[in-house]
C-alpha cells in the first residue's frame, strides 16, 4: 500500500493539523444534532480524510467496513448509467458528476432510496444515514435543485455531506442548508510535521530539512502530492541527499509545450497542431479545466505584461462556457484562437509604432 493511504489518519484524534476544526467536528458528532455539511478546500488539503474521520466519530469503527458496488441507473430516455458506490451500513459515498449531465437522475434515485429506508441496525449510534457526495461543485444546476429539495424533505433519517473544491459553483439554497467547513491547505510547517511523522512510521529515519523544503514547495499545499513525491524520492535516493529532481507529471510538460506553441506562432496551421495536442491530453483523461488553467498560466508567464490580464480574463470566460457546455474541445480551441488574435494584434501594434517612429 502507498504511504499516502497506509498512514492516512483514521480518527479525528489522529489528524495532524487544523485542530480547531477537529474539535468542532468532535463536538458536533457528540451533540445529537448533526447538520448537513459542506467541506470545501483545495485538492489534497485533507477533506476526504476529515470526512472519513468524522463518520468514524459518529458511527464507530463499523463505518470502515466498506462495500463497493456498481449500480446501474436508467435515464428518462432509457440510457444506462453506471455509477460506482462505496457504502457501509451507516453511510454511502458517490460521485454523481461521473455521469455528466445525467447526475440529477443519480441524485434523485439514490437519495430517495436512502431517505426511505430506516436505520435497521439497533446498535447504531445515530438514527440517520449519511450520504457523502464528492465533487459537489461539478453537479449540474438540475442536480443541485433536486438535492436541495431532498435536503428539506428527508432531514429526519438522512444527513448529507458535500465535498467540493470551492463553494462558488453551488447554488445559494444548498449553501444555506449546510454547515460550511473550510479545510484550508496545510502550511509548510504543518506539512513538514506530517512528512516527519510518515517517515518515522515507515521506518525511513528522519527527513533532511532541504529535502523536506523542496518537496513542500513543489507540493504547494497538496498533502497528498507531498507524501507521494516523498515516497517516490525515497525509492530513488534512500538517503535523500544532494539536489533532488522532482519530475513534473507528463501531462504538465505537455501542457507547457502547447503554451509554447501558442506563443511561438499564431496561424491556422498552429491552431490545428494545438487541437491535436488537446485531443491527446483529453484522451488521457486530463480534465479540460486543468488543461486550460495549466496552459493559461504558462502563456501568461511568457506573455508581455500588457496582455496578461486579457489572457486570464478570456480563460475565465471560456472556462465558464466549458462548464455549461458538453463539448469541451470547442471552448479550449476558442480560447487558443482568442489568445492568438490578442497576440497578433499586440505584435502588429508594436510593428506599427516602429513604423511611425
Ligand atoms: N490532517 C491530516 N493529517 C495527516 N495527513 C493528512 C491529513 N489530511 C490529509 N492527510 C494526507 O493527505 C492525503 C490526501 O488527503 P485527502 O484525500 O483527504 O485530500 P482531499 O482534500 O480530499 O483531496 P481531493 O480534493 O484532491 O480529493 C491523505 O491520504 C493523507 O495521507
Amino acid at each position: 500500500m502507498l504511504w499516502v493511504d497506509h498512514y492516512r489518519p483514521r480518527s479525528l484524534d489522529d489528524l495532524h493539523y487544523h485542530e480547531g476544526l477537529s474539535d468542532r467536528l468532535r463536538s458536533l458528532a457528540a451533540s445529537g444534532d448533526f447538520p448537513h455539511m459542506l467541506f470545501y478546500g483545495p485538492s489534497g488539503a485533507g477533506k476526504k480524510t476529515r470526512i472519513a474521520c468524522t463518520l468514524k466519530q459518529l458511527f464507530g469503527p463499523g463505518v470502515e467496513k466498506l462495500k463497493i458496488d456498481q449500480r446501474v441507473f436508467l435515464t428518462p430516455s432509457r440510457r444506462k448509467l453506471d455509477v460506482n458506490i462505496v457504502q457501509s451500513n451507516f453511510h454511502i459515498e458517490l460521485t454523481p458528476s461521473e455521469v455528466g449531465n445525467y447526475d440529477r437522475v443519480v441524485i434523485q434515485e439514490i437519495l430517495k432510496e436512502i431517505a426511505q429506508t430506516q436505520q435497521v441496525d439497533l446498535n447504531a449510534k445515530q438514527r440517520f444515514k449519511v450520504v457523502v457526495i464528492n465533487e459537489a461543485d461539478s453537479l449540474s444546476r438540475d442536480a443541485q435543485a433536486a438535492l436541495r429539495r431532498t435536503m428539506e424533505k428527508y432531514m429526519s433519517n438522512m444527513r448529507i455531506i458535500l465535498c467540493a473544491n470551492s463553494t462558488s459553483r453551488l447554488i445559494a439554497p444548498i449553501k444555506s442548508r449546510c454547515l460550511l467547513m473550510r479545510v484550508a491547505a496545510p502550511n509548510p510547517a504543518e506539512m513538514k510535521a506530517v512528512l516527519s511523522y510518515v517517515a518515522s512510521r515507515a521506518g525511513a529515519g528522519s527527513i533532511p530539512d532541504e529535502a523536506a523544503d523542496e518537496i513542500i514547495s513543489d507540493a504547494n499545499g497538496n498533502m497528498r502530492k507531498a507524501i507521494l513525491v516523498f515516497e517516490a524520492l525515497k525509492m530513488q535516493t534512500p538517503d535523500l541527499s544532494g539536489p533532488l529532481s522532482i519530475a513534473k507529471p507528463d501531462w504538465e510538460t505537455y501542457c507547457h509545450k502547447v503554451a509554447d506553441m501558442i506563443v511561438k506562432e499564431q496561424t491556422p496551421q498552429q491552431v490545428m497542431e494545438v487541437r491535436s495536442k488537446f485531443y491527446e491530453l483529453l484522451s488521457h483523461c486530463i480534465p479540460p479545466t486543468i488543461i486550460l488553467k495549466t496552459v493559461a498560466d504558462r502563456v501568461v508567464e511568457r506573455a508581455d505584461e500588457s496582455l496578461k490580464a486579457d489572457i486570464m480574463h478570456w480563460a475565465a470566460i471560456y472556462e465558464n462556457r466549458m462548464r455549461l457546455g458538453n463539448k469541451k474541445i470547442y471552448h479550449l480551441e476558442a480560447w487558443v484562437v482568442k489568445v492568438m488574435s490578442l497576440y497578433k494584434h499586440f505584435l502588429f501594434d508594436i510593428d506599427m509604432t516602429g513604423f511611425e517612429d
